[in-house]
């Protein structure tokens, strides 16, 4: 889950609130005590918490919140506020050229994940029927140009490079050019890392943005480096001038001090976040819904925007509909198994989920590789289809019967059980949750929102 540490330790400073009635000043100064403790420890930069504290504080001891019925309610309210604020209030989007193609330079340290991050630029644009085309211009490190051919075949998005042997400056002008005679809308330039930043870094990098005028100057920083990275995008922004940053391996686990202080210290914001090695782990970010996840409320929208990329529809409204009758068997979770594995993953998945986060415990190491999925594949499939739709007839023999003719265990067998029991419990919480949901007119494409 992401940022678990500190999600775990603000959701503990808040149930205590919650068990209080009325709040005193003192209840709220022990809280944000608590609070203050927790974005220390998840590496937030000192200023950016004393400055966020003292702001909560200022507003939670007011006379709304004091004379409320439900002041633990509002105290989180507005940290959920304040933590938006912090993160840069709302989403910022890469601008987009009027006058075709849109440049963007990507910049930042070695290993930070800047060739990674390209091909995944130019598949997100892709998916939205633009022409990327991706620019090599890391020269110094062998096998970077390669990386980012390998990159681009597999998006079938075009790479222009002239070799290790030419000036970089002269690669960005002469693919700008190519781009301009095929037409493409997007040109996204992959340049060199260091392993810190050195004068030579800078002028090249500077030559090239002169060279080149970018629309978007996109920095790429590692979120698992915490504070360095803030201190690399302050260097950066001081030395070249940044539009805005990328924060990448936020799947890690990293504490979230870097998500939290970055915009507040460079006053440039966080445009998408990297979750994940495969192309297309690329989110653009949102301030409040990253905000509400760090609270543990979850982050539907988000969710319904990756079942709705991978979902049937027609399978959603079957399973809805069976939901709502309170039928889960066995041919429905294989489904859904390999629904969230399309998704990403059930931890991501449940850390998108309101309240989820206990399921999460229960529902175990539901995250299946590939191993796994097919050993619940074949136990599902030595099943009767009498077995499948009522899996409470399975008794001790028919589960030895079920884990010979699967090559597996009865133990594993059980363990599947329990899981479908587990997951069943979800759906039906998050159906009876989705009253709230339903107000608002449900959610299309998931099937717990029917
Ligand atoms: N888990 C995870 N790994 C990532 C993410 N983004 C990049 N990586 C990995 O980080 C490593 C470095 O990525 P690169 O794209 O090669 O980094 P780079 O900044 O281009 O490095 P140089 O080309 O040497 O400057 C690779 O193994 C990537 O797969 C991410 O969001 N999550």
């Amino acid at each position: 889950m992401i940022f678990e540490g500190l999600s775990d330790k603000l959701q503990g400073a808040f149930s205590k609130l919650k068990s209080k009635g009325k709040l005193t000043e003192k209840d709220v100064k022990a809280a944000m005590r608590e609070v203050k403790l927790a974005l220390l420890e998840a590496d937030v930069n000192f200023k950016v918490v004393k400055d966020f504290v003292k702001k909560v504080q200022e507003r939670c001891v007011g006379q709304e919140v004091m004379e409320s019925l439900t002041p633990a309610q509002h105290v989180i309210k507005i940290v959920n506020e304040e933590l938006t604020a912090l993160m840069g209030d709302v989403q910022s989007k890469i601008t987009i050229s009027s006058k075709p193609p849109t440049i963007i330079m990507m910049v930042g340290l070695q290993g930070a994940g800047k060739t990674t991050t390209s091909g995944k630029l130019g598949g997100y644009f892709k998916k939205q029927g633009k022409k990327p085309l991706l620019v090599a211009c890391d020269v110094y490190r062998p096998a970077a140009i390669k990386q980012l051919e390998v990159v681009g075949s597999s998006l079938g998005i075009e790479v222009f490079n002239m070799g290790d042997k030419e000036n970089p400056v002269n690669i960005a002008k002469a693919g700008l050019s190519h781009a301009m005679k095929n037409n493409n809308d997007l040109v996204i330039i992959d340049t060199a890392g260091r392993l810190h930043i050195d004068e030579e870094l800078m002028d090249e990098l500077k030559s090239i943005k002169s060279e080149v005028k970018p629309h978007e100057i996109l920095l790429v920083v590692d979120s698992m480096t915490g504070q360095d990275a803030v201190n690399v995008a302050e260097s950066f922004d001081n030395a070249l001038g940044i539009d805005g940053v990328v924060l990448t391996k936020l799947d890690g686990d990293t504490r979230g001090g870097a998500a939290l202080s970055i915009r507040a210290v460079t006053q440039k914001p966080i445009k998408f976040i990297g979750m994940g090695e495969k192309l297309d782990d690329l989110e653009p970010f949102h301030p409040d819904r990253m905000a509400s996840r760090i609270l543990g409320m979850g982050d539907v929208l988000s969710l319904i925007e990756k079942a709705q990329e991978t979902m049937d529809m027609e399978k959603a409204k079957a399973l809805g509909a069976k939901l709502k009758k309170q039928e889960f068997d066995f041919e429905d979770f294989l489904d859904q198994m390999e629904q969230i594995q399309k998704m990403g993953s059930m931890d991501k998945i449940l850390g998108m989920i309101p309240g989820m986060g206990d399921i999460k415990n229960q529902l175990g190491d539901v995250d299946m590789n590939g191993k796994e999925m097919n050993r619940v594949k074949a136990i599902i499939q030595s099943m009767t289809i009498e077995e499948r739709r009522n899996p409470q007839i399975l008794n001790a023999s028919r589960k030895r019967r079920i884990a010979k003719g699967s090559g597996t265990s009865v133990q594993e067998v059980n363990k599947l059980v329990k899981q479908l029991n587990e997951m069943k419990k979800m759906m039906k919480m998050f159906t009876s949750n989705s009253k709230g949901m339903k107000k608002r007119g449900g959610f299309p494409g998931l099937p717990f929102f029917k």
